[in-house]
């Protein structure tokens, strides 16, 4: 099936996004739908909270799976990193060797070890700099990659989920996933993990080097790692609760800032910026205030362990002075344990900013893992089959519903158990009051979700069976909000048979009586939708629509006529063209006119998702049933 437009704004500004909390467990609350109601909005669920069940340890199977591709490289920026702080942390050692034996050498007379200071200084510098610039090199492609492959992957993964999904988790919480969530992970991939790599590799090189050039020395800053390791610890605990719901308070200034813009036309026509303002400044100042806290953890985090280094170098360069003083220790090498120990605990601010970006990567990767976890209600077969080759005599195919019953995952039932049959190449209109039904009966012959039971068949196949891509072609559905991607005039038809040529699309165009107004815009076929000069009426845009369907030419059509209502030239002209799409194939057109009524083969009238009339236009109203009470207020409305 092609989805030519989408079908239900996901996102607008009153849009459901509420449901049950048991939705997992197939449970459902709310009362039944045949009232034409939603279910209760008190039961504010995973999708509400923005916290999607993430399996257990699909956080680290996620980085596992984005790493693993870039494993030489993130080996050899490791190796980098491993020789570049050797090199660095070298200095404090070229002081040591600087006073204790360049000094008296050169008292003396020799310059031999002021040449070597001179050449291992120039060595180290030269190293450490050409190292640090391998490491950047190789860790931001392979961070630049990991971002790449994990946008691409959100990207598939969310087009694969179904209506369903996407009705209750929005588009502003898919563009929080793909931007800050995806954000957060590049600055611990670029910044935080040089970060910590660094910290962790020159505490072990300067505590091996302490314990060479003295092991008491050694010992005692050993001993000052364990106060600092308490207090890493539990900013990490404090931190890991601030960044969590930080990025919650994010996604949900996103969402609110997408929601209103997708509804920007009903925001305006009902002046509901006031009340909009409200709300969102709401959700930017509890987002501030949770920003502000993550940012008072850090605060405290470094305040604490400054504290500690502080008092911690203080008594080692005491006792080390007392050492010196009784003739225990070198001078020189307590002053190079004392730029060590500096070496040691100043980077531990930066542990601070690892972990900040830790949290905040790990909160947002398990976002994206909730997400990624999610699996599509309407899968594909294992197994497709194929349709039966079509009947050249016969145009069309023939659609059943086999005892079907549906309600969806947010409601009661909307479809009680019922059976239809449509013949091949009949045009079957539906008709009924709001809420009846009318759509959801085509979602599911559309394979939008599957029946609760039962099952809908295409020429004897059940739709389950048969393939994304053989379902797309034998089934489209053209929805009322005629909606266009960016993309020229052409682009937009061609989406019903990318293989087709201009030639194709022009005919089309004509078939549908569209090329008349496509020719007289500014460019023609190549004029681009978006720009000015190519916005197109709700008409032309509909005409747009049939246009992409009748170049699809699928067995069979199903069609939400537009509710509202064009101008006599303009509904002359979606009339005829929508002759045009219908003709030679099985049709279920939702139907909102009577001219549409009329032409067509069979009626189906619905009423709290059951059928209550089903015949021929004339029959019907020769009955005296509901269609003939709606078919006398159309013409009294007509006349
Ligand atoms: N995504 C959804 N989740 C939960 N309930 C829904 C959803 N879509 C529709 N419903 C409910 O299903 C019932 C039938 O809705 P449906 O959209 O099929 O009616 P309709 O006859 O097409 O109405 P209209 O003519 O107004 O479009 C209604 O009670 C509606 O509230």
């Amino acid at each position: 099936m092609t989805t030519t437009e989408t079908d239900r704004p996901a996102d607008g500004p009153d849009s459901d996004t509420t449901g049950d909390a048991g939705h997992r467990t197939g449970h459902r609350t709310g009362r039944p739908a045949a009232d034409g109601r939603r279910p209760p909005d008190d039961a504010p669920d995973a999708f509400e909270a923005d916290l999607l069940p993430t399996p257990k340890g699909a956080s680290r199977a996620l980085l596992g799976s984005l790493l693993a591709p870039h494993r030489g490289r993130v080996a050899a920026a490791t190796a980098a990193l491993l020789l570049q702080q050797a090199a660095a942390q070298a200095s404090p050692l070229l002081v040591a060797y600087a006073l204790d034996r360049v000094v008296p050498a050169l008292r003396a007379g020799g310059r031999g070890p002021l040449v070597v200071l001179v050449t291992v200084a120039v060595l180290c510098a030269v190293a450490a700099g050409g190292l640090q610039w391998a490491f950047v090199r190789l860790s931001a492609r392979a961070g630049q990659d990991v971002l790449l492959d994990l946008r691409g992957r959100i990207f598939r993964h969310s087009q694969a989920l179904g209506l369903d999904f996407h009705e209750r988790y929005t588009s502003g919480r898919l563009i929080s996933r793909a931007t800050t969530d995806v954000e957060a992970l590049r600055e611990l991939l670029e910044e935080g993990l040089q970060e910590l790599v660094t910290v962790v590799l020159a505490a072990l090189y300067v505590t091996a080097l302490l314990f060479w050039l003295d092991v008491g020395l050694g010992t005692a800053a050993l001993l000052s790692a364990v106060p600092l390791a308490l207090l890493v610890r539990s900013f990490q605990h404090r931190s890991q609760r601030a960044y969590l719901a930080k990025s919650t308070a994010t996604a949900a200034v996103i969402v609110r800032f997408a929601e209103t813009l997708n509804g920007i036309r009903p925001v305006l026509a009902f002046r509901r910026e006031r009340a909009n303002d409200a709300a969102f400044a709401a959700l930017n100042s509890r987002h501030r205030r949770l920003n502000g806290d993550a940012i008072l953890e850090m605060a405290r985090y470094v305040v604490g362990s400054r504290a500690v280094a502080n008092a911690a170098l203080a008594a080692i360069v005491l006792w080390g002075a007392y050492r010196v003083v009784t003739g225990g220790l070198a001078l020189g090498v307590l002053a190079a344990a004392t730029l060590y120990l500096r070496r040691l605990y100043d980077p531990l601010d930066r542990m601070g900013v690892f972990l900040n970006a830790y949290e905040s990567a790990a909160a947002s990767l398990e976002k994206i893992a909730g997400l990624l976890a999610q699996r599509p209600t309407v899968a594909e077969p294992t197994a497709p089959r194929a349709l039966p080759p079509a009947a050249p005599d016969r145009p069309g195919r023939e659609v059943a519903f086999h005892g079907v019953r549906f309600g969806y995952r947010t409601g009661g039932e909307v479809l009680p158990r019922f059976d239809l049959a449509l013949a091949a190449g009949t045009t079957v209109a539906v008709v009924g009051a709001t809420g009846a039904g009318k759509s959801t009966l085509a979602r599911l012959l559309a394979r939008f979700h599957d029946p609760t039971e039962g099952r809908v068949t295409l020429d004897g196949v059940d739709l389950r069976e048969l393939s994304g891509a053989e379902l797309r072609r034998a089934v489209v559905m053209v929805t009322q909000e005629a909606f266009l991607f960016s993309g020229t005039v052409a682009d937009n038809i061609a989406l019903g048979n990318p293989d087709a040529d201009r030639a194709q699309i022009e005919r089309t165009a004509r078939a549908i009586g569209a090329h008349d107004f496509i020719v007289a815009l500014p460019e023609g076929y190549d004029t681009d939708v978006r720009r000015r000069g190519g916005r197109l009426s709700a008409g032309q845009r509909q005409l747009v629509g049939f246009a992409r369907a009748l170049l699809a030419d699928p067995a069979v059509l199903i069609l939400d006529e537009a509710t509202s209502s064009l101008d006599i030239p303009g509904e002359r002209a979606v009339q005829r063209a929508m002759g045009a799409v219908l003709r030679g194939r099985t049709a279920l057109v939702i139907a909102h006119r009577l001219s549409t009524v009329e032409s067509a083969d069979r009626v189906l009238v619905m009423s709290d998702g059951r059928i209550v009339e089903d015949g021929a236009p004339a029959a019907l109203i020769a009955d005296g049933g509901r269609y003939a009470a709606l078919h006398r207020a159309w013409r009294t409305s007509v006349s």
